[in-house]
């Protein structure tokens, strides 16, 4: 299969991680998780006493963790100045901050910039997961997904995943999703917006089985087409080199 660059975006809960994860290793693809490296800023910011809510003090600081991503699908890793952050970056704490932090301009410039670059160096082709790949940071990526869910699906599955749950988690879970989803769709700089070339696929009623051999045929049809079009490329460039003789 051809280095297939394909963007996955969607608010919180509609499956990207698991589904992003899946289809990379289906595929042999790399994987890259970018609301992690969004907390992983947002967790040095809270370690290191910077006010998150300071747009300014936070812009100030955005050059200063060195955040390195691991891209395997099946070991998804990052560190932030060397350190494991994996678990950290999970915290309540940084889930309530991660929306502040992630919609100042330098922050999302240096992020950007790093998200950019590992793409680029991801030979064999990657899954990259996030808001604003579609959009923004991958714009001309060979197949963007959109992925949707409703917020009550959104919240049951998030809150599945919390241990010692009880009932009133689903609702409290579903309010933090929908103000966090408020915040991420509305800030100025690079909001989350399903681009206008995004395939959308609502997963409310499909199992995490189902998405993912959806994306999988999407995937394996872009590379198809990539590859045809480099043939087409290619003969194209024979003739003219034929006709420049
Ligand atoms: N289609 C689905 N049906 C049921 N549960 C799902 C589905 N997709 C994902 N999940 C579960 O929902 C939770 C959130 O999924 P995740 O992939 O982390 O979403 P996101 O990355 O969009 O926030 C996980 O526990 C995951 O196993
Ligand atoms: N490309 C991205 C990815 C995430 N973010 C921000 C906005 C999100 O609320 C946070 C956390 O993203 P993450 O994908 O880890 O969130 P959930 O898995 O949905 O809880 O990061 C972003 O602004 N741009």
């Amino acid at each position: 299969m051809s280095a297939v660059i394909v963007a996955i975006d969607g608010p919180s809960g509609t499956g990207k991680s698991s589904t992003s994860k899946a289809v990379a290793s289906a595929l042999g693809l790399s994987y890259l998780d970018t609301g992690a490296q969004y907390r992983a800023i947002t967790w040095w910011m809270l370690t290191n006493g910077v006010p998150v809510d300071d747009a300014e003090a936070v812009a100030a600081a955005s050059g200063k963790p060195v955040i390195v991503s691991g891209t395997d699908p099946a070991a998804p890793a990052i560190s932030v100045d060397g350190a494991d952050a994996s678990g950290p970056i999970r915290t309540q704490e940084v889930t309530a901050a991660v929306s502040a932090v992630s919609a100042v301009p330098e922050v999302r410039a240096r992020i950007t910039d790093l998200q950019r670059s590992i793409a680029a160096g991801a030979a064999g082709g990657i899954v990259v997961e996030g808001r604003d790949i579609g959009t923004t940071v991958l714009p001309d990526a060979d197949l963007k997904v959109f992925l949707t869910a409703s917020p009550e699906a959104r919240a049951s599955r998030r809150s599945g995943e919390l241990k010692g749950k009880d009932a009133s988690d689903v609702s409290t879970t579903r309010e933090a999703l929908i103000k966090r989803d408020q915040a991420d769709s509305s800030r100025k700089t690079s909001p989350l917006k399903k681009a206008d070339d995004a395939v959308e696929v609502d997963t409310t009623e499909l199992s995490l089985e189902q998405v993912v051999e959806c994306v999988v045929t999407l995937v394996e049809n872009a590379a198809s087409e990539k590859s045809r079009e480099a043939g087409t490329a290619s003969v194209a460039n024979e003739k003219a080199g034929q006709i420049s003789k």
